[in-house]
């Protein structure tokens, strides 16, 4: 039987586990490639570091560069920029084929690394990159390759799902969902990647590039965390039979009569009775929408180490049967170029909360904004505060679909109401 030499980048959260299945379960992957897979070395910062699993001190290295270039296998799960990047170039470069859960770089540079291993004939892959565990890169690579994907809609970063859920339904205070969601290994190494949305960005813009064929930059994303989510707007939405969630949207539509993509992440407001409302914890889940096949949902651990794990093990079983058949390794190219729409060509809902003074005449004043700039509402709650000094209300307004642009004028155009206290919230709807 032939080995294979599996180089590892990187002992952390990820590494430590793929580094376990590797040893334990050597039997069982070697039955499953046809090849015999060797973990020739782990490649760490410092081999005295306590790491979760209990690994064979001899597998650790400090010089990266030479693991890379006795490998035919390289996982790369270091994460940042460098030098995964140019230890990347280097294993492609010597014929290794690379696996990695990368979605910082791959966001970054991706297009250049893909066509560097299609003329090299080796293989990239990184299912872990996006939703952890969820196999969803290569459905739709694979089995929706024949149909035509419009939209992908998706709970995609655990760490932020994880606090606002705590939020929800414990009560649980921002700083404490965070500093637990580190602990259990879901965070990246710098955290305001999570919460400020950018690494779902970078999930949603690998998805984009995927689902319509195209490459799409992570600059071109349009990007909210959730730092700005306060308890209020939390116990607000629940209020009103809604739940906050982080989704990426990634869609494909024509715009003034040429088709464009657009990919946006930002909080958002779902009935609780939608199915990305009971994505608890750190789960994920993607919801793909298909000329032919319709609407899917894909669902599963999308962050931690055991079930990240999952996703590199499988990309090296498949690269490894690869190399035991022969024939073709490349990754597939983007087929055309489908460029990139601003977030004010897009159509969504909002809703709008707004503090006002409890008088005659402020909601036909309100109304009238709306009205003049063509958006219609769906439904407005109104809550008096009476034992205010000042009487005051709160109102919120959910919007039907409009144009973005309309809707972001028409928030600008109510702030500069006399009438109007502060605008409290505004968050776009999903699924109403
Ligand atoms: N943790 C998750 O849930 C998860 C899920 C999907 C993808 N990922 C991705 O997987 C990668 C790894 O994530 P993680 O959570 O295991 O991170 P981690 O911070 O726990 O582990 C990274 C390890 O790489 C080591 N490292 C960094 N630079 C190095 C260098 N120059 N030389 C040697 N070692 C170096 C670090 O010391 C650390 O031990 C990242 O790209 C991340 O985005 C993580
Ligand atoms: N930090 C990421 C890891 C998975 O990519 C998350 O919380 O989803
Ligand atoms: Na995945």
């Amino acid at each position: 039987m032939k080995t294979l030499k599996v180089a590892l980048l990187g002992c952390g959260n990820v590494g430590s586990q793929v580094a376990r299945v590797l040893l334990d379960d050597a039997a069982d992957l070697s039955a499953r490639t046809g090849a015999r897979l060797e973990l020739a070395g782990i490649a760490v910062r410092n081999p005295d570091a306590p790491r979760g699993e209990e690994l064979p001190r001899e597998l650790f290295t400090t010089d990266a560069e030479a693991l890379v270039e006795s490998a035919d296998i390289v996982i790369e799960l270091m994460g940042g920029i460098e030098p995964a990047r140019t230890l990347i170039l280097h294993a492609i470069g010597h014929g290794a084929s690379v696996v990695t859960g990368n979605k910082a770089l791959l966001a970054a540079d991706g297009a250049a690394l893909y066509e560097k291993a299609d003329a090299a004939g080796v293989r990239l892959a990184y299912e872990a990159a996006v939703a952890g565990a969820i196999p969803i890169l290569g459905p739709i690579r694979d089995s929706l390759s024949g149909d035509r994907i419009t939209r992908v809609l998706g709970i995609v970063n655990g760490t932020t799902n994880y606090i606002l859920d705590q939020m929800d339904t414990t009560g649980a205070q921002f700083a404490d969902a965070l500093a637990e969601a580190q602990r259990l290994g879901y965070a990246e190494a710098d955290p305001t990647a999570d919460v400020g949305g950018h690494d779902a960005a970078a999930k949603g813009a690998i998805l984009a590039s995927l689902a319509f064929h195209t490459t799409f930059d992570m600059k071109n994303v349009s990007c909210e965390g959730i730092t700005d989510i306060t308890a209020q707007d939390i116990a607000a939405a629940k209020d009103a039979g809604f739940v906050i969630k982080l989704l990426a949207i990634a869609e494909k539509f024509e715009s003034d009569g040429a088709e464009g993509v657009s990919v946006r992440v930002h909080p958002t407001l779902l009935p609780r009775t939608h199915p990305l409302a009971a994505v608890h914890g750190a789960f994920n889940a993607v919801f793909v929408e298909a000329e032919n096949a319709g609407e899917l949902m894909f669902y599963g651990q999308g962050a931690g180490g055991t079930p990240t794990a999952s996703a590199v093990m499988g990309d090296v079983v498949t690269v490894a049967r690869r190399m035991v058949l022969g024939g073709h390794m490349g990754v597939e190219a983007a087929s055309g170029h489908v460029p990139a729409l601003p977030l004010e060509k897009v159509t969504t809902s909002y809703s709008i909360g707004l503090d006002v003074a409890d008088a005659p005449g402020v909601l036909s004043a309100v109304a009238q904004v709306f009205a003049d700039h063509g958006v219609s509402i769906e439904t407005m709650r109104q809550t008096s505060h009476t034992d205010a000094a000042n009487a005051s209300a709160e109102l919120r307004f959910v919007t039907h679909r409009a144009p973005e642009a309309a809707l972001a004028a028409t928030v600008e155009a109510i702030k500069g109401l006399d009438v109007i206290n502060s605008v409290t919230s505004v968050l776009r709807v999903e699924g109403v």
